[in-house]
């Protein structure tokens, strides 16, 4: 489980926090001192849920750091913890979402943009927590927050233990084959997208997607090409999260 030197039951008033660019958690409230106290406070605790879940990835590099937070406007972190655990509470999960703006190969393998689509980058529970439901508690939690069904959200590299997560709990199973390192399910492209303004997307025609106009401009398409890459998108080794994905706006609602 995962202590600080420093007690936690502060920053966690309640079992999940969510935390955005200013690195503070979303329930903080204090004068300059103590938002200085707290964002350094929350920047270790993130950075070593980062570092613990890229190790637990076989990830050479984080995918998860305060300072990527900190220079981003389009994500949020959700992290869960055992307040009354040990003599400083233990954290014990995080969740890292965002928006993308993707481009994406539809069942019939015609190109769309995505704009702010929304994307799992990162998910890690303790080892030592791990198999409990705190997982599905954490994800949930997120869901409800940022007003995201499951089926609409893209999945940055997933590992094989999220790919069982998500059909085990959401019943997601059959993806669609794309080119770049976001795996989608079938149903995606589907029905109405997440919340007012997420997922908003606009099909290509299919003349322009042949003549390749808008592919061959896209800078995904020139970075990966329309290959299916099936299982290899599973993570593994080196990634970088960034890849074929410009920024968008996350939603910000009251976390229950
Ligand atoms: C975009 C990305 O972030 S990809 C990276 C995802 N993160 C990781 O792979 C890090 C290591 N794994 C973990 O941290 C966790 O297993 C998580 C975050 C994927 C799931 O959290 P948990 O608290 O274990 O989830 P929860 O208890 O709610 O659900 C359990 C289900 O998740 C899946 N799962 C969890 N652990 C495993 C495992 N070791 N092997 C296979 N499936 C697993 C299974 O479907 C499991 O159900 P089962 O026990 O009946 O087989």
């Amino acid at each position: 489980m995962v202590d600080f030197r420093f007690d936690i039951k502060p920053l966690f008033p309640q079992q999940i926090i969510k935390v955005s660019s200013n690195l503070l958690p979303h329930t903080f409230r204090g004068d300059r001192r103590q938002c200085l106290d707290a964002t350094s406070k929350m920047s270790e605790i993130i950075d070593r849920l980062g570092q613990l879940s890229a190790v637990s990835q076989g990830l050479t590099k984080p995918v998860t750091s305060a300072q990527r937070l900190r220079t981003s406007e389009n994500q949020n972190i959700y992290l869960l913890a055992d307040p009354d655990a040990g003599q400083n509470g233990v954290v014990t999960g995080l969740l890292k979402v965002g928006t993308k703006d993707l481009y994406l190969f539809d069942e019939q393998g015609v190109t769309r943009k995505m704009d702010q689509s929304p994307s799992i980058l990162d998910f890690y529970v303790h080892e030592s927590r791990q198999r409990a439901g705190l997982g599905k508690h954490l994800f949930e939690t997120m869901l409800k927050e940022e007003q995201w069904t499951p089926l609409k959200c893209s999945v940055d590299r997933p590992s094989e233990k999220l790919l069982a997560f998500l059909g085990k709990h959401y019943g997601l199973v059959r993806t669609i084959p794309h080119a770049n390192h976001f795996v989608l399910y079938e149903g995606f492209f589907n029905g109405p997208q997440n919340g007012s303004n997420n997922g908003h997307h606009e099909p290509e025609t299919p003349e322009r997607a042949k003549n390749g106009l808008h592919i061959t401009n896209s800078p995904n398409t020139q970075l990966f090409g329309a290959t299916y890459l099936g299982n290899d998108n599973i993570r593994g080794g080196r990634r970088s999260s960034g890849a074929g994905a410009g920024h968008g706006q996350s939603q910000s609602t009251a976390l229950l």
